[in-house]
């Protein structure tokens, strides 16, 4: 099968599939595979029937929908218009990307490859599930390498060539240039009038606004953005993706490692590299590009170890290298733990011994990834401005080496006077407050404890002008909140009470899980008001969860099936059953 034509694609929200499809690549050339890479946003799906072998690398996002770039991809292959026969000559195989903290695993994948089925493609090597909960990257180097095992084994033309390995190095060539002619800068404060990509805007930061009190060691914020004359809609519970800016310490270590002497110097490179921006929005300064297009700060993969070898001077390292991208998952983590923890430290960690220039670099390095937030606003409230909440996040390693979350830490430090414009775009979700005929006579319970509280702070500015609105007859509004210690972080908690005393809520039920000795969580304030939640699911209403994945959530569904269960025996359950399906029970988890 060697001597096949092969189409890789690619679905991504933050990058990953990308990382894997262009790895992929790379391994089959190396073998003398004749393969082209496409973006699914790029592909024209008509083509499809015309595809001999294809490999569709693709994850699964918001809950289980395909991500932004897979849509229209997505939204054709469910054409009912198909014939049975449609993709009857296309061979193909798919590994999916995941999570299984969530209950929709991998489905965009999955349904993939049940709708290629049912259009009579033929599946040519088993599909692949990756799980973001554990190891991601090793499941997909298993699946490729078993992949490439199983092309070697079916190659019945002997004479197909195969290129050996070659270890020689192909430099990204660059030029310097006396002007930026085109001033395609990515990132230009205080003029929005450079061309984006379409759906990204500069939005300037409002205001940032400390949410814990002095006696809590987090920091929650509320930062608003000015969205005025931008063209961007939004409804309360879509998403605002934002670029984050590398830390000008972060910048500057690179200058040391690249020996830049004048940062602000504008350059392009002579060729596409896998920083699609630096491929959109060149030429810029080589201060511009580290800045903006560069992600420093995550940590490093396997594939990335690997693609640093042909620069490696010294043959240890090498060896090294080679002994840290095997599946053998201690002594990754081992280097993750202990050596270097992000990518700046890995180039760090290699910098004597790493022979590469400002093009390899750029060549080298992933690009920067947009961060997802819940808008925390409605647009009826405040339609020129939205908001998010945000917990500052902060970690440590095994060595107690302390990391700030990227973009937190970036937005934090802005206020109006700063005159700061960030990039940023909506990611449209189903997360949303039905509309006004489905709501009549309805309840809504709502469950978001501590940063989860932000989509519910919109639609509460939503039903505040809804129930004022002639002939509205809203049912029963709940509010399930839940935080550490009310001295310390019961974050917005005057807008809660507000909306409780003026009606706009009918019930606020908040839980305090470090005030006593047993931890006390929404799940049990939503145990104690079971005749609440139980008559809002028999009366068909809409319950909502937002916040911790992997254990709030769950938990939360657990509690609401033992309600249900409990207060409507096997046809509570059948309606538990049926929520999902009906849209009345949604989640924005992570
Ligand atoms: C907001 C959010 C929603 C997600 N929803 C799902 C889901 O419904 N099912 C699933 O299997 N994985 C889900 N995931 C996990 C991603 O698919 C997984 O992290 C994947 O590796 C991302 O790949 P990408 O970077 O190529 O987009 C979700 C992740 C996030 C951040």
């Amino acid at each position: 099968m060697l001597d096949k034509k092969f189409s890789i694609f690619f679905g991504t929200q933050t990058g990953t599939a990308e990382e894997f499809a262009e790895d992929l690549t790379n391994s089959l050339k190396e073998l003398g595979v004749k393969c082209s890479l496409h973006d699914l946003e790029d592909y024209d799906p008509k083509h499809l029937p015309s595809e001999e072998y294809t490999i569709f690398i693709i994850s699964t996002y918001g809950e289980g929908e395909p991500p932004d770039n897979a849509i229209d991809f997505y939204n054709y292959i469910h054409d009912d218009d198909h014939p049975k026969t449609y993709l009857s000559s296309m061979n193909y195989t798919v590994f999916g990307l995941g999570d299984s903290t969530y209950e929709t695993f991998n489905y965009c994948a999955r349904n993939v490859k049940k709708k290629f089925d049912e259009l009579g493609a033929r599946l040519f090597f088993k599909i692949g599930y990756g799980d973001d909960d554990d190891d991601i990257e090793s499941d997909f180097l298993s699946w490729k390498t078993n992949l490439i095992e199983f092309l070697k084994s079916s190659q019945t033309n002997t004479s197909t060539k195969t290129t050996k390995k070659t270890t020689t190095i192909k430099h990204i060539e660059y030029e310097f240039l006396e002007t930026n002619p085109e001033k395609k800068a990515f990132r230009q404060d205080n003029n929005t009038s450079i061309q984006l990509e379409h759906k990204i805007k500069f939005s300037k930061i409002i205001s940032s606004q400390e949410l814990h009190t002095k006696k809590s060691k987090r920091s929650a914020k509320l930062v608003k953005f000015d969205i005025s004359n931008l063209g961007l809609n939004y409804n309360a519970g879509d998403h605002i993706g934002i670029y984050p800016e590398n830390s000008i310490e972060n910048v500057k270590r690179v200058y040391k490692l690249l020996k830049i002497e004048n940062p602000d110097q504008v350059f392009i490179l002579k060729e596409k590299t896998k920083n699609s921006f630096l491929t959109k929005y060149q030429p810029c300064t080589i201060k511009e590009a580290i800045s903006n297009y560069c992600d420093l700060t995550s940590p490093p993969t396997r594939i990335l170890l690997s693609s640093l070898i042909p620069y490696i001077t010294n043959q240890d390292l090498t060896k090294y290298i080679s002994s840290l991208t095997n599946l053998e998952k201690n002594e990754f983590q081992d280097f993750l733990q202990n050596k270097a923890h992000t990518i700046l430290e890995t180039f760090e960690f290699f910098s004597e011994s790493l022979n590469i220039d400002l093009g390899d670099f750029f060549g080298l390095c992933p690009s920067q990834t947009p961060r997802f937030y819940s808008i925390a606003s409605s647009p009826l409230e405040t339609p020129n401005e939205i908001h998010i909440v945000f917990i500052n996040s902060v970690w440590y390693t095994n060595q107690k080496k302390k990391y700030l979350g990227l973009c937190t830490s970036f937005i934090s430090q802005f206020s109006n006077k700063d005159d700061k414009y960030v990039p940023v775009f909506i990611r449209h979700s189903e997360f949303r407050l039905p509309n006004k005929n489905q709501i009549q006579n309805k309840s809504i319970i709502m469950v978001g404890p501590g940063t989860g509280f932000a989509p519910f702070r919109g639609f509460i500015q939503e039903l505040a002008i809804r129930k004022k609105e002639k002939n509205s007859q809203i049912g029963n509004i709940t509010l399930f909140f839940g935080c550490r210690n009310r001295e310390e972080d019961f974050i917005l908690q005057d807008e809660m009470q507000n909306a409780k005393e003026t009606g706009i809520l009918d019930n606020l039920f908040v839980s305090f899980s470090r005030e006593q000795k047993e931890k006390i969580y929404v799940q049990n304030k939503m145990l104690e008001n079971k005749q609440i939640i139980w008559n809002c699911i028999r009366n068909n209403g809409y319950f909502y969860i937002c916040g911790d994945a992997k254990k709030m959530a769950k938990g939360v569904i657990n509690t609401l099936f033992s309600i249900c269960s409990e207060m409507g025996g096997e046809k509570g359950e059948q309606l538990f059953y049926s929520l999902k399906n009906n849209k009345r029970l949604l989640e924005d988890v992570w």
